[in-house]
């Protein structure tokens, strides 16, 4: 399945809160953005499939396509358009054969070593980081600066975004490297206006 990876919106119950999660993602969509993941460690599952269902209601008729992270349930329960798994959050195999051929199905990579052991067959694209540290997510791998980010991006067999630090400043150096865009949480997610945070990105 292609996926435009131009701008991908990754959630944060925390920081969405600030104006609503589905507010925060409609101004944004409205701002330019490609894609959506929720992303919600603290929800229960009831919480979690209710918030998927909502935006996907939300991103009806825009294009933009819901991704549910780390959780392959969610997804089917809420017939999300996509998974974005971890390399410890499950097998890609199961997932697509789960999903569909039609579904959106990204993993992490975090270095050369996860890349090369990369089963690509059933996936679509790669979220690659962290490109910065972050504080939006604990205990993450090592920084890769924008050099190893380009140095992945160019043994990567499948589409790349990366992620991880990324502010709308950064935009051309994230395409310079060959990856097709950037994944943002705290960029967008919790400023004061999240369709001007949005569109930043294509302003540089
Ligand atoms: C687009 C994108 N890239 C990377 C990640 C990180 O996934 P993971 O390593 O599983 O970490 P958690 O997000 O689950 O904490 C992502 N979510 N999205
Ligand atoms: C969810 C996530 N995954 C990362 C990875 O490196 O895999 S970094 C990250 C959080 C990115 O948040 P922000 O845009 O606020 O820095
Ligand atoms: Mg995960």
């Amino acid at each position: 399945m292609r996926v435009d990876l131009t701008l991908y919106l990754v959630t944060d119950p925390r920081l969405c809160a600030r104006h609503g999660l589905v507010e925060t993602v409609v101004a944004a969509v409205r701002g330019g953005v490609t894609l959506v993941q929720l992303r919600d460690k603290q929800a229960s599952d009831d919480e979690l499939i209710d918030q998927a269902r909502r935006l996907k209601a939300a991103l009806a008729g825009s294009g933009v396509p819901l991704i549910v992270n780390d959780r392959l349930d969610v997804a089917l329960a809420s017939q999300a358009d996509g998974l974005h798994l971890g390399q410890d959050d499950g097998d890609v195999a199961v997932a697509r054969q789960a999903m569909g051929e039609q579904a959106i199905l990204g993993l992490s990579v975090q270095n050369l070593e996860q890349m090369a052991r990369l089963d690509s067959g059933p996936l679509d694209y790669l979220g690659l980081g962290p490109v910065f540290a972050t504080t939006t997510k604990q205990n993450h791998a090592r920084p890769l600066g924008f050099d190893r980010l380009a140095a992945l991006v160019a043994a990567s067999p499948l589409p790349a975004v990366a992620i991880g630090g990324l502010q709308a400043e950064h935009a051309a150096r994230v395409r310079a490297t060959g990856a097709r865009g950037a994944a943002v949480v705290s960029a967008i997610c919790g400023q004061p206006d999240p369709e001007v945070a949005a569109r930043a990105f294509f302003d540089v």
